[in-house]
């Protein structure tokens, strides 16, 4: 496959924020490579990119729709879609009290849960991935902050990042649209979004993404998709998601991809800036 990486340019306002990352890179580092066992002495995703598919991270606010693109990625290359959200969200459900009940008023407050959580959670999962015989994976929703991307930079090769980009404004009404079938898990989004142009931006529309017929009696929303909880959640990214996008792009990993409307017009344009549209072509020419 074609060389997948453009590069940004990081701007001299975020050179301060490098600096800071670094900063906390060589006081972090060891710290981090103490929070699991596995991380430290497991050096399963050490291979030549050649032997393996690619191991890829999408970045970008609550809302923005990594879930949408990095699942459809993933279905198009043939690897993983690993969802930290999604792992937190399964092991609510499956765990009793007490640390379901603590965990849930974390989540449903839109605050983190710490790092040990995540780590196990997304080290189980990629244990039984490998046992699988999984080669390769797109994360979504990890890392979100500085520590957790140091961590995973000492144990996995990230090729890739991919940060997705969309107004705040057309976030929360995303955010306020999302359902969720509460029998297939299938995510739907009922909103109508037709923003206007302002300060520079362009305007945007978004047609809603409904369910099938027999998903519609079984939505639902999920309990950190209120206003309140998304606005926590979209400072939260702001306070300790964003410096993970320079410390990606002072390593020259970063895409960014601003989406410029719903799926029929962004997942073309996000293929084009994978370089992977002529991939597309092949690959319906031979089916
Ligand atoms: N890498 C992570 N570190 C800490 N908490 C996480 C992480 N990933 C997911 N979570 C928890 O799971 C919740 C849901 O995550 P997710 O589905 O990715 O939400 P979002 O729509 O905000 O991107 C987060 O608000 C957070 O509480």
């Amino acid at each position: 496959m074609a060389a997948l990486k453009r590069i940004s340019k990081p701007s001299s306002a975020s050179f301060s924020n490098i600096a800071r990352c670094l900063n906390f890179y060589s006081s972090s580092a060891a710290a981090a490579a103490e929070i699991n066992p596995y991380f430290q002495t497991h050096n399963f995703a050490r291979k030549d990119p050649k032997d393996r598919n690619v191991q890829w991270v999408f970045l970008g606010c609550p809302g923005v729709g990594k879930g949408t693109y990095a699942s459809r990625l993933s279905k198009f290359l043939g690897v993983p879609h690993i969802a930290t959200g999604d792992l937190v969200r399964e092991e609510l459900a499956s765990s009793g009290p007490p640390l379901s009940t603590g965990l849930s008023e974390i989540v449903n407050q839109g605050k983190l849960v710490s790092d040990e959580i995540i780590f196990n959670l997304l080290s189980k999962r990629l244990e039984a991935g490998e046992a699988k015989g999984e080669s390769g994976f797109i994360l979504d929703g990890f890392p979100r902050t500085v520590k957790q991307a140091v961590t995973l930079e000492g144990v996995i090769d990230i090729d890739l990042v991919v940060n997705l980009k969309l107004r705040e404004d057309v976030l929360l009404e995303k955010c306020l649209g999302r359902r969720m079938c509460s029998q297939c898990g299938g995510n739907f989004n009922v909103a109508s979004i037709n923003a206007k142009g302002e300060n520079g931006h362009p305007g945007i529309s978004m047609a809603p993404l409904l369910p099938p017929p027999h998903c519609m009696s079984k939505l639902i929303t999920r309990a950190d998709d209120t206003e309140e909880v998304v606005k926590e959640r979209l400072r939260i990214y702001n306070e300790k998601s964003q410096p993970v996008e320079d410390f990606y792009r002072s390593q020259e990993k970063l895409l960014e991809f601003g989406l410029p409307g719903g799926i029929p017009e962004s997942w073309p344009k996000l293929l084009e800036a994978l370089n992977l549209d002529e991939y597309e072509e092949k690959q319906s020419a031979a089916a």
